[in-house]
């Protein structure tokens, strides 16, 4: 689901030249507010009230405008300085109320727009946190991060803001084109001549603006998605001497960006400037006309500046207006990538009415079960896996490597469910398919080789999975994983933000902190992957004490190559390379 627009687009290319991008359906103004609508909504009283803000500050420079005319006819034409002073008080006070009411207008229409980003960035990542992690996995994270910058910067930019400019815009052009009309409707009628051209142009630039921008922001995603990766296997690139490779691979995305970014700026930067031509003709064309309505009396001199000036602010609101062009295509393009992110739907949904699990005693049992990735459906990761785990009891899980014994852990906390129309792990009887998966995990504690140190304190990495734990249960837990000791020692103790001032732990460290986090949970199940991996023989003997300590009472699913510690287990389900499972006795007695 979550890859099928490139995929389909894909599919087209291989016949067209032009780029996936190009060939993606584009969304539709009407549906973007259609899709993002509800993230305004809350702020939706703010829109007229930004954009009679901002229009009254328009009507105030129209206001200052007419006192400027009359500055010129009835104090400088006539050479009466009597009229100056209440003329000059009340332009300053206009100018300073139109100062104000646009002031307060902007920042109201910068407060919607930030909220409608707030809100719309949280939802998204909250959806992404609904997926499992296999699914967020076969996305690049850069890309996902562009989709939640860039792209959805650019959806704000229509719904929220593009909405307030636009109908302020709208309603400043009506004023200073009424007022332009009753000074002069024959040079009015001249200058608006050009409007039809601004409308032409805006429609045309604005189809190839979208259809550049978005294959820019496809590129964009493929810089931040490669800059990102590099920068996580930097330790690779610097032990294989690949640094050049990389800085070669980010070079790679950027050109394409550059060229996508330039094509873009080729369109986007020559809008303005023909539209600025297009102002200078009717300009020149007024300036015409006016000297000649001024020879036959029609116009005033005033009222001739007056003109000009209200046809120069009226430029900046048909130039807002005929850029919305622009905002709609960016924002059709950004709504495209949000969109598809929004609905890859994760695969394991709760069934309707699904209840909790409570006061879980830990009896496992797993019967007959197949699992298949998607797409695999020819070669199930695992086949045939049956066992029973009484409460407290440990039940070691081994095979080659492929085998399938992430995968069970995987099930066994929910990320993924068993193929339908095959059997069904169960726990305390109960198949984890009618509970909800929230509870599972409630019940059930996953210690993953990689111990995950989030760039935050000592007590917040143990308190991971119970956030209002005291000090004192967060302290009793390192002292339980043998981690007090050390951390103790740390320059601030449980204060010290690990990843601070290049602060990393070794890996024995990271590994307790873990642990740690697992005794503060206190779940009736564990599932260990492989919990002395990778670790030396003397760091790994320092993680056994805790673990045995942990593992006391509860059931437990340890996956291992360690036959040591298998032998030590009650049971042990052995995977053979094609993923069927065969359960016994560590000495081998079947079960
Ligand atoms: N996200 C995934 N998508 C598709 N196939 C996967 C995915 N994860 C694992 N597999 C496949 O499922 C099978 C079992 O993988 P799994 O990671 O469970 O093996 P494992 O026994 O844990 O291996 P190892 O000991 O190397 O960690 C392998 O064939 C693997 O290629």
């Amino acid at each position: 689901m979550a890859e099928e627009p490139l995929r389909i687009a894909d599919d087209i290319a291989d016949d067209d030249d032009r780029s996936p991008v190009e060939l993606a359906p584009a969304v539709p103004a009407r549906e973007v507010f259609r899709r993002f609508w509800p993230w305004v909504r809350p702020d939706r009283r703010w829109l007229p009230v930004s954009t009679a803000l901002m229009v009254a500050g328009s009507a105030g420079e129209v206001a200052s405008v007419w006192l400027f005319k009359n500055l010129i006819d009835d104090v400088l034409v006539p050479r009466r300085f009597g009229a100056f002073w209440p003329l000059a008080g009340a332009m300053v006070g206009t100018a300073l109320l139109s100062a104000l009411l646009t002031f307060l207008g902007q920042y109201s229409a910068t407060r919607v727009a930030e909220r409608f980003l707030l809100r719309l960035r949280t939802e998204v990542v909250s959806h992404l946190h609904t997926l499992p992690p296999d699914t967020l996995r076969r996305r690049w994270h850069g890309d996902v991060v562009a989709r939640l910058t860039t792209d959805i910067d650019q959806i704000e930019q229509l719904v929220a803001s593009g909405v307030i400019e636009a109908a302020s815009a709208l309603i400043s052009l009506v004023f200073f084109a009424g007022a332009a009309f009753y000074l002069s409707w024959p040079l009015a009628l001249a200058a608006f001549a050009a409007a039809p051209v601004f409308w032409f142009t805006a429609r045309r630039f604005g189809a190839r603006i979208q259809q550049l921008s978005r294959e820019a922001r496809r590129c964009e995603g493929g810089v931040t998605a490669v800059v990102e990766e590099s920068l996580a296997n930097s330790d690779l690139a610097h032990a294989y001497n690949q640094q050049d490779r990389e800085v070669e691979r980010v070079r790679r995305e950027g050109r394409s960006l550059l060229r996508a970014e330039l094509a873009t700026a080729r369109v986007a930067h020559a809008y303005p400037p023909l539209l600025n031509v297009v102002e200078v003709i009717g300009g020149l064309m007024v300036v015409g006309l006016g000297a000649f309505e001024l020879t036959r009396d029609a116009l005033t001199l005033g009222g001739l500046l007056a003109f000009a000036a209200f046809l120069a602010q009226l430029f900046e609101p048909a130039q807002q207006l005929s850029g919305l062009a622009t905002v709609i295509g960016s924002a059709g393009a950004g709504a495209e990538r949000v969109m598809e992110l929004l609905a890859t739907e994760s695969p394991i949904r709760d069934r309707p009415g699904a209840r909790d699990l409570e006061a879980v005693q830990g009896r496992l049992s797993c019967q007959d079960i197949r699992v298949s990735y998607p797409g695999r459906h020819d070669r199930p990761a695992l086949r045939s896996v049956t066992f029973d785990v009484e409460p407290g009891q440990v039940l070691a899980v081994m095979g080659p490597s492929g085998a399938g014994k992430s995968t069970l852990a995987k099930l066994l906390v929910r990320f993924m469910d068993p193929d339908p129309e095959t059997g069904a792990i169960r726990l305390d009887g109960v198949d984890l398919r009618d509970v909800t998966a929230a509870s599972v995990r409630n019940a059930v504690t996953l210690l993953p080789q990689d111990p995950h140190l989030f760039h935050a304190s000592v007590r917040d990495n143990i308190a991971y999975g119970r956030p209002e734990a005291t000090e004192s249960e967060v302290r009793q837990a390192a002292v339980d994983a043998d981690a007090h000791d050390f951390i103790s020692a740390l320059p601030h103790g449980y204060q010290t933000v690990l990843g601070e001032d290049g602060l990393q732990l070794s890996g024995g460290q990271g590994r307790r902190i873990a642990i740690a986090r697992a005794f503060l949970r206190a779940t009736p199940v564990l599932v260990l992957d492989e919990p002395t991996a990778g670790l030396d023989a003397p760091a790994a003997r320092r993680v056994l004490d805790p673990l045995r300590r942990l593992m006391a009472g509860r059931t437990t699913v340890l996956i291992t190559h360690d036959q040591a510690l298998a032998r030590q287990a009650d049971l042990v389900c052995r995977l053979s390379a094609d993923g069927v499972g065969r359960c016994e006795h560590p000495e081998g007695c079947s079960v």
